[in-house]
């Protein structure tokens, strides 16, 4: 006789009676088993065996992972040779997970089962729906998600059982813990930037300031070609003809002229500040914002008020 297990998830309650009528197709016989994790649901004639009712916190209810642990948990009491879930779209989270923990397959979003001598064929759409494809799986359990609302309401149920209920309980910390704030990593090469804070020889003598910008934008610190062939940077951070061609959302060019070598290199940025004390450069045409003034007074502006505000994370 198979045992099955069928998961009722929280929310789509109504779903579990194409995963009975699957496990019917699978074996009339088998000794049906479900995991709910919603309250309040009335399992009257259900045509299941055993119940087990699993109290958790409502957001445990959502999350994968508790759920994958604590089925491969009864899984690992009881062995059961099918493992059926809904192909909702938390059903489909949480079924590749359960897989790996039962070091299984899984045929995904099953619309019919066919019976070829003792193998159960699992059949699924293919290829947009052009195909079908029959699945038989040759280790246990079998796991599948079965397409919501396939059956026509008179190939369900027999009605011929009456559950027995369990109840259990997850203690889990909950699904969010917040240990630390993430902070994004930062790119390492300019091109990949979303954000650059780009340095000209207007800056030269307090370039290290740029650094500080840059991590509190959570960006990458660039420069003109001036920089680079003093020493003051490394090549690779330039913009430019001989440099690279970046395409950050944001590009801040301070004391930077503008030079037909060095615009070149900024085809693909969405939003231009330039600070410079000429606001006649050739770089204050093409943004979208100028400041007119001193780059270094610019930045440590910036930075106060951002660190003031806490903007960044
Ligand atoms: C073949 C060739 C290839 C080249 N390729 C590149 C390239 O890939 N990338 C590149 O960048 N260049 C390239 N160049 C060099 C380019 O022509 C320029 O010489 C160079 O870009 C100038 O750098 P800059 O704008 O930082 O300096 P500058 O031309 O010296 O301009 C400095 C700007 O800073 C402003 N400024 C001064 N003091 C301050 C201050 N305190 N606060 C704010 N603003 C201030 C000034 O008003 C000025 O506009 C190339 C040149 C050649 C010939």
């Amino acid at each position: 006789m198979n045992k099955i297990l069928i998961c009722i998830e929280a929310g789509n309650t109504k779903y579990y009676k194409d995963l009975i009528n699957i496990s019917n197709k699978i074996d009339k016989n088998s000794e049906i088993w479900a995991v709910v994790f919603s309250e309040g649901i009335d399992f009257e004639n259900c045509d299941i065996d055993k119940i087990i009712k699993v109290k958790c916190l409502q957001s445990d209810r959502y999350n994968n992972k508790v759920i994958a642990e604590y089925i491969k948990k009864i899984h690992n009491k009881e062995n059961f040779d099918y493992v059926l879930f809904s192909a909702t779209v938390l059903g489909r989270m949480i079924a590749p997970r359960v897989a790996m923990e039962l070091k299984t397959g899984l045929c995904a979003d099953v619309t019919e089962i066919e019976k070829n001598g003792e193998d159960i064929v699992m059949v699924r759409p293919a290829f947009e729906g052009k195909l079908y494809a029959s699945i038989i799986c040759d280790k246990k359990p079998v796991m599948m998600s079965v397409r919501p609302m396939m059956f026509k309401e008179d190939e369900k149920f027999c009605n011929t059982r009456t559950a027995k209920i369990y109840e259990d309980s997850i203690t889990s910390k909950g699904s969010v813990v917040i240990k630390d704030k993430y902070k994004k990593p930062k790119s390492k090469d300019i091109r990949t930037s979303d954000i650059l804070v780009s340095g000209g020889s207007g800056i030269k003598n307090q370039f290290e300031k740029l650094y500080t910008l840059a991590d509190n934008l959570e960006g990458n610190v660039s420069a003109s070609r001036w920089l680079v062939d003093r020493g003051y940077v490394k090549r690779d951070i330039q913009v430019g003809q001989s440099g690279k061609v970046v395409s950050p959302k944001l590009y801040i060019a301070l004391g930077i002229h503008g030079t037909s070598q060095h615009v070149v290199g900024l085809k693909n940025v969405q939003h231009l500040i330039s600070v410079n004390t000429n606001k006649n450069a050739p770089i204050c045409f093409i943004s979208d914002i100028v400041v007119e003034g001193d780059a270094v007074t610019f930045i440590e502006m910036l930075n106060k008020r951002i660190e003031e505000n806490n903007y960044n994370c």
